[in-house]
């Protein structure tokens, strides 16, 4: 199992975020994670990704703990959080050559792996510009570089898309399902078109607890449109 959340809640104050939440991700899997807003989707994904901890329940990541084992789990992990964090003052190439050595890449190898994603992401035709130059949509695509770079096995991506116009978003879209052929991902989105593009399996939160876990086989089967069964879940 790439990802196993077991029991997970997080109390932030007097306020459950998250409840008793379990699930897990096969290998090569794109599963799509949805909720409404303050559903506890980020949440869930900062304790899986070690940015949080949790008040109680496992996590692993590629069989690691996130608790014991964070390191790896880090390791493990491509994240692109939902405030995208970025170095405005540095050019895209000196950027990501600074996170690639963070994971300990160097020398040829390094310089092999930053063109690599500039080509991957579409970043060619702005890879002279500082990264606080960038559109929205192009700091995205450094977002993605940046959680790619290391050629982690697990990807996990929190509202990738934001503000990307419809000609990015289609690209983007191609690049998570091409990337995703390989590698584990968990996504969250308010887009139902774009999970229905790419996912194989929804899990839908609603106020901390998961109300679906589906594939969209099932659901297609079904006939119902994911965003008439988004609503159903969720609009009480
Ligand atoms: N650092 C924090 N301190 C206190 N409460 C928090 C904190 N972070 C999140 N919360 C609360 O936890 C709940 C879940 O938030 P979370 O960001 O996980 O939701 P989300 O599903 O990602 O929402 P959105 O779709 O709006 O991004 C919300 O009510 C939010 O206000």
């Amino acid at each position: 199992m790439s990802i196993r959340i077991q029991h997970l809640t997080k109390v932030y104050g007097s306020q459950k975020a998250v409840n008793d939440v379990s699930f897990d991700v096969s290998r090569g899997e794109i599963v799509g994670f949805l909720g409404p807003n303050g559903a506890g989707k980020s949440t869930t994904m900062k304790i899986t990704t070690c940015y949080l901890s949790a008040t109680s329940g496992q996590v692993e990541v590629n069989g690691f703990d996130v608790m014991q084992h964070s390191m790896d789990v880090r390791r493990s992990i491509g994240y692109l959080p939902e405030h995208n964090p970025l170095y405005t003052d540095m050019y895209i190439k000196e950027f990501l050559r600074f996170v690639g050595a963070l994971y300990h890449l160097k020398g040829e190898t390094l310089t092999k792996r930053v063109s690599e994603m500039i080509e991957i992401c579409g970043l060619e035709v702005e890879q002279r510009k500082k990264i606080g130059q960038l559109s929205k949509g192009y700091r995205q695509r450094v977002g993605l570089a940046q959680a790619l770079i290391h050629n982690p096995p697990v990807l996990i991506l929190d509202e990738a898309t934001t503000g990307l116009d419809p000609n990015q978003l289609v690209e983007i879209r191609n690049l998570i399902k091409t990337v995703g052929k390989e590698k584990t991902v968990l996504f969250s989105s308010h887009i139902m078109q774009e999970v229905e593009a790419i996912c194989d399996r929804v899990v839908i939160i609603n106020r901390g607890q998961v109300v679906a876990d589906r594939s969209l086989k099932d659901l297609q089967n079904e006939g119902k449109p994911l965003e008439v069964v988004f609503q159903e879940l969720t609009m009480q």
